[in-house]
């Protein structure tokens, strides 16, 4: 039976994702209800810049006063899509104490103190989800803490940060320029409010942050998170991954060690076979594979980044939190019970492609191949092509096989020593075989 009392909800922010959440409250306040089993109203509008006109918003429902809105007590649920750290955290915090459960979009905040506001939730009864703050419309946070509750997971990798996808593939496919690409991905609404946070890696750690400590069951910060974005990739780096067949992808990966002690979180450029099924995530999509021990491999696909796809993943979760509400329970809180610890990234093993413009002349071969065997990392192919340029260079090309990442690092240090390597052209880590 329908609850006559409507849900109030209350959005702060209206930017990309909250316009679109406003719109769809509107456009589908029939079938929310009938979902809900209440009708959900938008009792409130916190934005920065009340003067806008905002399509489908009553202008007696915005206010500038973000806190007051929070405070009010007869607010059932809080929508934050402001981002960042402050205010974002103080007002949900707020909103807790004040008898409202949250949704949020807010990566950068969940992954720098997720823990506290999971405990805060708890302590007043209220839901705190944050489905579109991870991999945007993708279903992957709650197929993590509720479907795949009874499985052991024991890897997660993808493709978590849509704008980067973005720039990579225009790079890639159309030989675009850096910057162009990334203004139109600005443009697109994919990028954060500072693009810095897309392209060096920053948003796509706070995920994998948020990801690991999900399936792992256990507390990971974006400190623990080791991290390389993708601004020093180079269109020379994608010619030899072309020659390699493969491409380049921003890749996020959260492992479980073999012997379940510890766990590894990591975000870096990757080189991966044309043949991998990430290889084919274009633009701001994102993918996601999840390795569980009963379930086997599976992957999540969908669009990662942009206002209405993030907004349907918010809707979801304020569906979710509304019949919560309705039948007066709450959703599962957080499960950080294994308290695992996050291994650096020098013990992950990896494996390295590396580009080097060294000395064309009789024993350099021999000299590099000692550099690999004293650090212990064994090779795996080699290519040397002279230069026709008369210079008395070649570039060699080395795969190495898998090795631990500090002694892979420790050899690329190791070469660029060596009085007959000019230079190392590109290093790049190899994923998916
Ligand atoms: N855009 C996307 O594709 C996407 C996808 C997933 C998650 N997110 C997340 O959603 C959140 C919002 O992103 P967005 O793209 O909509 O950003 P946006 O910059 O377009 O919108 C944020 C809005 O919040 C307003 N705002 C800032 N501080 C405020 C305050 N104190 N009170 C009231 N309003 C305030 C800003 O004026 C702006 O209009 C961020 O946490 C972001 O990481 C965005
Ligand atoms: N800026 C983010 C938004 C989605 O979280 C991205 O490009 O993926
Ligand atoms: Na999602």
């Amino acid at each position: 039976m329908m609850r006559t009392r409507p849900l109030k909800v209350a959005l702060l922010g209206c930017g990309v994702v909250g316009s679109e959440v406003a719109r769809i409250m509107t456009t589908h306040a029939a079938d929310l209800a009938a979902r809900i089993g209440a009708p959900v109203e938008l009792a409130g509008v916190a934005v920065r810049r009340p003067g806008k006109v905002r399509a489908g918003i009553a202008p007696e429902l915005v206010t500038t006063d973000a806190t007051a809105l929070v405070k009010r007590g007869d607010i059932d649920v809080v929508v934050e899509v402001i981002g960042g750290v402050e205010p974002a955290r103080t007002l949900i915090t707020t909103a807790f104490e004040h008898g409202a459960s949250v949704v949020s979009a807010n990566k950068a905040l969940l992954a720098e103190d997720g823990a506290a506001l999971h405990a805060v939730a708890e302590r007043h009864g209220q839901d705190l989800y944050y489905e579109a703050a991870v991999a945007g419309a993708i279903p992957l946070v709650r197929p993590l803490r509720e479907s795949l509750a009874g499985d052991k997971v024991n890897r997660v990798l993808g493709i978590v940060n849509g704008t980067t996808n973005f720039i990579l593939d225009k790079m890639d496919t159309s030989g675009a320029g850096y910057s162009e690409a990334l203004d139109e991905a600005t443009a697109l609404g994919y990028a954060e409010a500072d693009p810095t946070a897309d392209v060096e890696g920053f948003d796509a750690a706070a995920k994998a942050a948020i990801l690991a400590g999900i399936a792992f069951h256990t507390r990971v910060r974006l400190d623990d998170v080791y991290r390389e974005g993708m601004t020093e990739v180079t269109s020379a780096d994608f010619a030899s991954a072309k020659r390699m067949g493969c491409t380049i992808k921003l890749l996020a990966i959260c492992e479980r060690a073999a012997d379940g002690g510890s766990v590894t979180a990591r975000v870096h450029p990757a080189m991966i076979p044309l043949s991998h099924p990430l290889a084919s995530v274009r633009g701001a999509y994102n993918a996601v594979f999840v390795e569980a021990e009963a379930a086997g491999q599976l992957m999540f696909y969908g669009p990662g980044a942009g206002g209405s796809p993030t907004a349907s993943a918010v809707l979801g979760d304020l569906v979710a939190v509304c019949r919560n509400r309705v039948e007066g329970s709450t959703g599962p809180g957080e499960s950080a019970y294994t308290q695992l610890p996050v291994s650096p990234m020098g013990d992950v093993v990896t494996r390295y492609h590396i580009s080097l413009d060294v000395a064309d002349k009789p024993g350099v071969l021999a000299q590099v191949a000692t550099v690999f065997a004293e650090h212990g990392v064994s090779i795996d192919t080699v290519r040397q092509q002279s230069r026709q340029d008369g210079g008395g260079e070649a570039s060699l090309v080395v795969v190495t096989h898998r090795a631990p990442d500090a002694a892979l690092s420790g050899t690329v240090e190791a070469l660029r020593k060596l009085d007959t390597v000019r230079g190392v052209a590109s290093i790049m880590r190899v994923e998916g075989e």
